[in-house]
């Protein structure tokens, strides 16, 4: 018996594969005491062997996919496998109190971790204390005779089936062999949904059944263009979705025909279109899909992606290499956005109540002025080889945009006095925060540029959590008031002869497009896949009739008027 359901669509196209379960198996173990001191130490031996076999596979596989950088974290896993002292104390408690294994490795590895873990300003052993809980995992998983997975073991196609994705398990994923993502959690402007629409992989999220409802192993369908799941088709029903997925391909194909075009409305209006990267390795997919910029580079991905703050020499080469990539096309630039959702292994944030209003973005990077300075600098010395913008994150008040912008300008000095090379810089903010956009027209007269970023926007004013699908009913990014706020943000900056972006989901969704137009937008940047589907929807388009479009739908009661006025007009 199949039993099929629904979440929501995150990332177009069609997965056909055997499920693969990547969920947290049960590790639990009671404390017992044993006799054989001998065979109980050989356990440990033994494990501890088996947990380095895997971790070398591992290590092979994010080396090949991921580059030799991001595998080192999984060197560091084997020094803690291999380390004589921590196996010797594993042993040592087995013989003082004559534990099983599995309660020496606990008790051992918990100490360590409380250890490591309050030296709170020391940056080194908070990763340390990162690594012994997952190799703490790998170890007992041996002990105990359970499969732990991991998405860097999986070599054949399946559709990863978990409960949540973090945005690191997301960069983790290898396209050749995850043809699609099935999940209990999360929202379409998570960011783990946003990545797979940079990989380009089907994807629905927050069915909230997901790991309940799909067996290990069992084939299964997922429509990232409807949000429906098939678990165990039956013949008719798979080739209903392989015709799907064909279909798919082949408008796929027809979009890419405009590849080298310029996206011009109807009427001959020009917009740009932009992509959003988290990392240098996404610039291929930004080239392909015939993008006119990088409208958004989320910087905070190469912090997430290393084991240790990145220094300067790794940013400026990762910045340099994308402006580069984009030869003299404008490359926005965001400074990292770490907190809400985006954690660093190496560097615990203090636990937070509220994360999501808490202690993240501009506003770490003004408290932590030397983790700034280097990015800044970073930036100034790659901006000498391309068109780069910097953008500064969650801005809420002006103040916070004057001091991110002196910081700004007192490394600019002190690398003109050296005589560093560097271009001419346009310096924005993001408009995601509501305060930010009322007082849009305050902001427009010292900034270079806005950038709007609806997802959160989106989510701080209907306070309604963007990866939480339990409210995602809430999240309506057509309902007339975040529609006022977008219009009101956009006439602010054109009055004072500024530019104005989007680089938030909304920039690529087919409703909002017609309407963003209608406002007079003049960049719109979204995962670099959904670009070439946004020209070909623009092409059509004639401003003067989405200017009527927008000025009703400002004046419309909800989000539901708003998707009926759009679909009467473009039909
Ligand atoms: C683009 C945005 O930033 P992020 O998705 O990284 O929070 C946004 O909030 O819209
Ligand atoms: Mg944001």
């Amino acid at each position: 018996m199949s039993n099929n359901f629904k979440g929501i669509a995150a990332s177009n196209g069609i997965a056909i594969a055997k499920a693969y379960l990547l969920v947290d198996p049960d590790l639990s173990f009671s404390k017992t005491t044993i006799k054989d001191v001998t065979a109980e130490q050989a356990r440990v031996d033994d494990a501890l062997k088996a947990a380095s076999a895997d971790v070398e596979i591992i290590k092979s596989r994010a080396e090949k996919n991921l580059g030799a950088d991001e595998a080192q974290v999984f060197e560091a896993h084997l020094m803690v496998l291999s380390d004589p002292e921590m196996s010797g104390a594993f042993k040592q408690k087995i013989a003082d109190d004559q534990v099983n294994a599995e309660q020496a490795v606990k008790e051992v590895t918990d100490m360590y971790i409380g250890m490591f873990e309050a030296m709170t300003d020391n940056a080194y052993m908070q990763e340390r204390a990162a690594d012994i809980r997952d190799v703490t995992k790998r170890i007992l998983s041996h002990l105990l005779n359970v499969a732990l997975p991991n998405p860097a073991l999986i070599d054949e196609e399946v559709v990863l089936v978990s409960k949540d994705l973090t945005p690191s398990d997301t960069s983790q994923l290898d396209r050749q062999f995850v043809k699609g993502i099935l999940t209990d959690l999360g929202g379409r402007t998570a960011h783990a949904s946003i990545m797979a629409r940079t990989l380009e992989i089907p994807a629905v999220v927050g069915s909230e059944v997901a790991t309940q409802e799909v067996a290990a192993g069992v084939t299964v369908i997922v429509d990232g263009l409807t949000g429906d799941v098939i678990v165990d088709p039956d013949a008719d029903t798979l080739a209903v979705y392989q015709q799907k997925a064909a279909d798919y391909l082949a408008q796929r194909a027809e979009w890419a025909l405009l590849k080298d075009q310029q996206t011009v409305s109807a009427d001959g209006k020009n917009f740009v279109l932009g992509a959003n990267i988290g990392s240098p390795k996404d610039m291929d997919a930004v080239l392909e899909n015939g993008s006119e910029g990088v409208g958004l580079y989320r910087t905070e991905f190469l912090y997430m992606e290393s084991d240790h703050l990145p220094t300067e020499d790794e940013q400026f080469e990762a910045y340099k290499a994308v402006v580069e990539k984009m030869a003299g096309k404008p490359v926005t630039v965001r400074t990292m956005d770490i907190g809400g959702d985006k954690n660093l292994s190496y560097w615990k944030l203090p636990e937070e109540e509220n994360p999501f209003l808490g202690y993240r973005a501009i506003r770490i990077s003004l408290d932590q002025t030397d983790i700034f300075r280097t990015q800044l600098r970073a930036l100034l010395r790659a901006s000498a080889y391309g068109n780069l913008w910097i953008m500064f994150p969650m801005i809420a008040t002006l103040a916070e945009f004057r001091s991110a912008k002196k910081v700004y300008s007192e490394e600019r000095a002190k690398l003109e006095k050296a005589g560093v090379a560097m271009g001419d810089i346009k310096l924005g903010i993001m408009i995601e925060i509501p305060a930010a956009a009322v007082l849009a027209d305050k902001f427009a007269k010292e900034v270079d540029f806005f950038s709007i970023g609806t997802n959160d926007l989106i989510g701080y004013t209907m306070a309604a959590d963007r990866g939480n699908d339990k409210v995602a009913y809430l999240y309506q990014p057509y309902n007339p008031s975040i529609l006022r706020l977008i219009n009101n943000v956009i006439a602010a900056a054109h009055n004072e002869g500024k530019f104005v972006a989007m680089c938030g989901e909304m920039a690529g969704d087919s409703i909002a497009v017609p309407i963003l137009m209608g406002m007079g937008l003049d960049e719109f940047s979204m995962s670099a896949p959904s670009v070439l589907q946004t020209r070909s929807l623009m092409k059509k388009l004639n401003t003067a009739d989405m200017k009527l479009l927008a000025a009703k739908a400002l004046d419309a009661e909800t989000n539901d008027d708003v998707i009926a006025l759009v679909k009467a007009a473009i039909k």
